[in-house]
């Protein structure tokens, strides 16, 4: 299956790789059209804000002309009932409709917000492999958290106000021509004048922003590094050093942060200057007309009135367009999640940043409810070859055949690529050449869900996730009954942890489980698929020495759960090797040969060496052989 993103989703220019050359690159449109993209699906709800905007904005326009009626009729003692109504009125109205229109656009500009933190999650959680080993996970993290909070904050504060500015200002400088365009010319000059004075300060801001979040992405990126190890920082004495390191790029974000408030502050004092320099323009020159009869004493009044009515939208626009340009340094760090390669979603594309998600039940699958059952399947490797980095291949040409129901062994020198080949049944990463088969079927021709849903991977460490014993159980069948379970606990042969534990099951067991043993680590993911039952299961031997009890229950568990599937070991006890249907030993080169323990002990020195305990760790019966080589290397 190839990659699913869809070049036409992708604004071009918002690779982070690209750093922009020039000040008009700078303030280049992609952020700005990838923004406009992500609020494409809610373009029906903000139509309907803008309108009410446009009639608020009308009301408001109308104010100073039935100021001015009302203050001619003072003038000619006419009735006053009339004006002053339609003047209380258009104050009502307009007020109601801006509260409205305000709520409407807000609530347009969240559910955007929500709406891209949605696909973010889901998108994040269906990348591939690759990009999660190119990709630091602290700075995913970041794009998600703070890169959506900035996007909030800039939306919902100014932003969406912009628009019905855009309309008042238009509106007044209409109406300002129509009372006296002498004086509109002079005040749009000195507006002129001022807003070509920051244009460079604007598009610095996108810059500087660009880099606070960055800085803001890498000091997430480096306290999920060193807390992921924790014990090997505290071990190293290295906290000192570490939060140096991450110190350094909060300080980063910080400077940017800085310099973007400044730009920030000199736009925004620029516009403030501009209209009061305005205001003054026009009570000189407007007396001046006054006294000289050219205008009267009314429209100088509902002009200065105006130019009152400028100040407001023209800061709003002007913060807006400060805003915009952080908004799109945060739209360009979402906006590259769509760069990266995702995983089809089951029966659909991978969500694709900025499309519409529904505000409740995304619809998203738990995960199987149900055991995946199914009569075992064999395994095929057919002249496969992978490497991580293209120049560097870790599988060359591999092919062997497991049948169905058998057990099977892979064994071969550390860094062959037995965990790979493991990787490649579960298709986090694609042969570039050959296939793999699960029964007759390429890998390739299976939807991934269900693929992954008839295998069951247990790894070397057997991470848990962070929540109680059940929960993890429960993990992959979340349907199984309370007696389902505790049969699994004692298959698993965890009825002793669970009974010694304060709260049995329901006791929480730390972040990635911690507060397991190792051991115990696997016979959790061993319980987890005795509630599943795949068809092919995936054992990552642990290399660790397990105390004699924990070795025996492990071993237990492992039978139990070896009845009915295909099962391919890493093996690294010879125990687990010898008692093997099929044993596949790799070396640097692929296959080196595949046998059962009798066969490889009497044809193939590499297989001898490891079976003497050079590779494999203790067992008594075959340990007694000769002193051997320390490197074993195909
Ligand atoms: N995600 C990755 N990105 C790049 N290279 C990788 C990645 N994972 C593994 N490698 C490299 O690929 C080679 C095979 O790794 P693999 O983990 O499959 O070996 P292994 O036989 O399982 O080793 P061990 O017995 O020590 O666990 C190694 O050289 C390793 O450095």
């Amino acid at each position: 299956m190839g990659d699913v993103r869809r070049a036409e989703d992708i604004p071009a220019g918002t690779g982070k790789e690209k750093e922009p050359d020039t000040a008009e690159e700078q303030f280049d449109a992609a952020g700005l059209r990838a923004l406009l993209r992500f609020a494409r699906p809610y373009r029906g709800a903000l139509l309907v804000g803008i309108g009410l905007g446009l009639l608020g904005s009308g009301a408001a326009l109308a104010q100073p002309l039935a100021a001015r009626e009302v203050l001619e009729r003072v003038g000619q003692d006419g009735s006053l009932l009339r004006p002053i109504l339609l003047l209380v009125a258009l104050v009502l109205g307009g007020a109601a409709l801006s509260g409205i229109q305000l709520f409407i656009l807000e609530r347009s500009g969240e559910r955007m917000v929500l709406g891209l933190r949605l696909t973010l999650v889901r998108r994040l959680l269906r990348l591939r492999m690759k990009e999660y080993d190119r990709r630091s996970v602290g700075d995913l993290l970041s794009t998600a958290g703070a890169d959506t909070t900035l996007l909030r904050s800039v939306i919902t504060a100014n932003v969406l106000d912009a628009v019905s500015s855009v309309v008042m200002l238009v509106g007044a400088i209409a109406l300002m021509a129509y009372l006296d365009w002498v004086q509109l010319v002079s005040v749009l000059a000195v507006l002129l004048v001022v807003g070509l004075g920051v244009m460079p300060a604007l598009s610095r801001i996108k810059s500087a922003t660009e880099r606070a979040q960055e800085g803001l992405g890498q000091m997430t990126a480096g306290l999920e590094r060193a807390l992921g190890a924790i014990r090997t920082v505290k071990a190293s004495v290295s906290e000192e050093r570490e939060s140096e390191r991450i110190s350094e790029w909060a300080r980063t974000s910080y400077a940017a942060g800085v310099r973007s408030v400044k730009l920030d502050a000199v736009v925004g004092v620029s516009s403030g200057l501009a209209v009061q320099l305005s205001f003054l323009m026009v009570l000189g020159v407007g007396g001046m007309r006054v006294a000289n009869g050219s205008i009267s004493a009314a429209d100088l009044v509902a002009f200065l009135l105006y130019i009152l009515y400028l100040a407001s939208p023209i800061m709003i626009i002007v913060a807006a367009v400060t805003q915009l340009q952080k908004a799109s340094a945060a739209t360009a760090r979402i906006a590259a999640v769509n760069d990266m390669e995702a995983e089809p979603m089951p029966g659909s594309a991978a969500p694709v940043v900025g499309e519409a998600v529904p505000l409740a039940g995304t619809g998203a699958t738990a995960g199987p409810s149900t055991p995946s059952g199914g009569p075992p399947s064999s395994v095929t490797f057919e002249n496969v070859s992978f490497g991580y980095r293209e120049d560097v291949p870790v599988l060359r040409d591999v092919s062997f055949h497991i049948p169905a129901g058998a057990k099977a062994a892979l064994v071969g020198p550390s860094g062959v690529g037995k965990t790979t080949v493991l990787a490649m049944l579960e298709r986090f990463y694609d042969p570039e050449t050959g296939r793999v088969l699960l029964g007759d079927r390429d890998l390739a021709d299976i939807p991934l869900n269900e693929l992954r849903r008839q295998i069951g991977y247990v790894e070397q460490e057997a991470p848990a996730l962070a929540g109680t014993l059940r929960e993890n159980l429960l993990y992959t069948a979340p349907a199984t009954t309370e007696d389902q379970l505790n049969a699994v606990v004692e298959a698993s042969r965890l009825g002793a942890l669970v009974r010694r534990l304060p709260d049995g099951l329901d006791t929480e067991i730390g972040d990635r489980g911690t507060q397991l043993s190792g051991g115990e680590r696997q016979r959790l993911a061993i319980g987890r698929l005795l509630l599943s039952r795949p068809r092919l299961v995936l054992l990552d031997e642990a290399t660790s020495q397990l105390d004699s009890v924990n070795e025996v229950a492990l071993r237990e568990a492992i039978e139990e759960l070896a009845a009915g599937c295909t099962m391919i070991v890493i093996a690294h006890r010879l125990s687990t090797v010898a008692a093997s249907d099929v044993i596949v030993l790799l070396d640097h080169g692929g296959v080196r040969r595949t046998g059962t323990h009798e066969e490889l002990m009497a044809e193939d020195e590499l297989y001898r060496d490891l079976a003497r305990g050079q590779l494999l760790s203790g067992d008594r019966a075959v340990t007694a052989g000769s002193p051997v080589p320390a490197e074993v290397d195909g």
